[in-house]
């Protein structure tokens, strides 16, 4: 959830549409993310559903669908279950420009029975839960059938799939929409681990005063994954993991970590302004020194990889940031599917002390934030080992986010909703944001991009990428 309670206030009523309501992300995640909204009151009083997609359910099987999904997830269906299963609708049909199926009627009737409820106009918030490849055609649909004007519009992850598509589905949106009315998420901004760091850094001069070059080594970026991709085949032999993950959600980390300060955490133009100027500090990765791709071994198996595939599903990254502050300290991504691990950490890890330690001790100091479920403070610090004798030994300091006295995390899609609801961008990407990183991760799509080296599933990723992170290593584990 956002930083503002500034100008930013629900609508008396919205309806929600949700394209691809029938897919996995909708299923496992919106769904349930809109349902929590709900559950936790951040919802406008007056509010409506309707899921739209190709398959020709009627409306009392799409109800029933989503009961199921709320059944499977960890929210559960709501309380007022009773009250809620009239307000989901359904719209089938594969909507586009020249056919819209359903849609306009089915939301024209909503929006009648919210104006006669609430007295106003709804919000319409689009969501668009589908492919990178059916944005265009959804946003020129919203155009061409009259359901942009005043609409909000959430893109999901990846906007583009390069520099050149990015610019060229940017500009198709844009036809249609205004910036202000584009609301592209990337959920890792949404998570509590991610959005403490503000926080922690402006609030705690203990870490503030820590967080530049004269005191951090490297900052490691690490989200192993123990998943495997033959459920998402289609989309992994079409994306890869530094596309899906690199580019998109550890780029949009590393901005968090290395911004400037805002001028006003209050202000939501202020927050976002300061992570995309550092985004436009990223030197263009070099594919030859700082990359290192890799490609589980049984990936050309599964059904539906080329045999002869080169998508990697494993990316390690060292990725330069040019400010005054980061100046000559690596930031180093890493990510992949079948790892040792499932885990989502940031490590700061400091340089030594100066004085009398300064020779002694083996293990760096770090700061680390787990920005995985609902977030976790580490500091490793090294205390004298308890006992007669002079030795040291390093431990770790640990605050659960969730122990926070008042604290009832709140999960990334429901935050970003949320956000989206009340009109705050600064989770939000903007195109200038993603025009920089994409111009950042531009060398990697190019003839110098490196064949993926093989590694075993349920290791850290091939051997190669230990090299990256030396003098120090892979933290989590390599
Ligand atoms: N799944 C996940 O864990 C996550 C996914 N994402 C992002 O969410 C988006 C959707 O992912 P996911 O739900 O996994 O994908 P799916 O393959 O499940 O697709 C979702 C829905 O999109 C519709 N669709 C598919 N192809 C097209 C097309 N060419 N034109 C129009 N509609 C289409 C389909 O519904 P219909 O019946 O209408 O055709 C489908 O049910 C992706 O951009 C992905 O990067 C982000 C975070 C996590
Ligand atoms: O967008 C994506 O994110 C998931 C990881 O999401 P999380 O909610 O588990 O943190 C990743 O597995 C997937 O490949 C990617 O498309």
């Amino acid at each position: 959830m956002s930083t503002s309670t500034g100008p930013h206030t629900l609508p008396d009523s919205v309806v929600i549409v949700l394209f691809g309501a029938t897919g996995d992300l909708a299923g496992r995640m919106v769904l349930p993310a809109v349902h929590e909204v709900h559950e936790r009151g951040l919802m406008p009083e007056h509010w409506r559903l309707v899921g739209c997609a190709a398959e020709a359910l009627d409306e009392e099987a799409f109800r029933d669908r989503v009961e199921e999904v709320l059944d499977r997830s960890d929210v559960g269906r709501p309380s007022d279950w009773a009250t809620v299963r009239p307000q989901i609708r359904y719209a089938a049909g594969e909507f586009g420009p020249d056919d819209p199926g359903e849609l306009p009627r089915i939301l024209g009737e909503v929006r009648d029975e919210l104006a006669r409820e609430s007295g106003s106009e709804p919000l319409v918030l689009h969501f668009l839960a589908v492919p990178p490849v059916a944005f265009r055609s959804i946003a020129r649909g919203l155009g061409a059938h009259g359901l942009a004007e005043g609409a909000r519009v959430v893109f999901e992850k990846p906007f583009g799939t390069s520099l050149e598509s990015f610019e060229s589905l940017d500009a198709a949106v844009k036809e249609v929409l205004q910036e202000d009315q584009i609301f592209r998420i990337d959920h890792f901004l949404g998570k509590e681990g991610v959005q403490t760091i503000y926080v922690l850094r402006f609030a705690n001069q203990l870490f503030g005063s820590e967080w530049s070059r004269a005191s951090v080594d490297q900052v490691q970026i690490d989200v192993p994954e123990d998943l495997d991709v033959a459920n998402r085949i289609g989309f992994y032999e079409a994306t890869g993991a530094a596309l899906d993950m690199i580019v998109t959600h550890l780029f949009q980390v590393a901005g968090q970590v290395a911004m400037e300060p805002p001028a006003d955490l209050r202000d939501p133009t202020s927050v976002l302004d300061a992570r995309e100027t550092v985004l436009r500090a990223f030197r263009p990765l070099d594919p030859t020194q700082d990359v290192v791709l890799g490609q589980f071994d049984g990936y050309r198996d599964i059904d539906g990889a080329a045999p002869d595939s080169r998508q990697d599903t494993f990316a390690a990254v060292r990725l330069w940031v040019d400010t005054e502050r980061w100046r000559g300290v690596p930031f180093l991504l890493r990510t992949g599917k079948r790892m040792a691990r499932r885990t989502q950490r940031i490590t700061l890890v400091l340089k030594p002390p100066f004085g009398p330690l300064a020779r002694e001790l083996d293990t760096p100091n770090t700061i680390e934030i787990c920005f995985s479920g609902d977030g976790e403070i580490q500091l490793g610090i090294t205390v004298k080992t308890p006992g007669p004798d002079l030795s040291y030994s390093s431990g770790k300091a640990v605050l659960e986010l969730d122990d926070v006295p008042g604290g009832e995390p709140i999960s990334p899609y429901a935050s970003l909703i949320h956000d989206a609801l009340i009109g705050d961008r600064s989770l939000f990407t903007t195109a200038e944001g993603l025009r920089a990183a994409f111009t950042a991760f531009a060398p990697l799509q190019g003839p110098e991009r490196p064949d993926p080296l093989p590694y075993e599933p349920g290791s850290w990723g091939p051997e190669e990428a230990r090299r990256l992170a030396q003098p120090h290593r892979w933290m989590l584990g390599e």
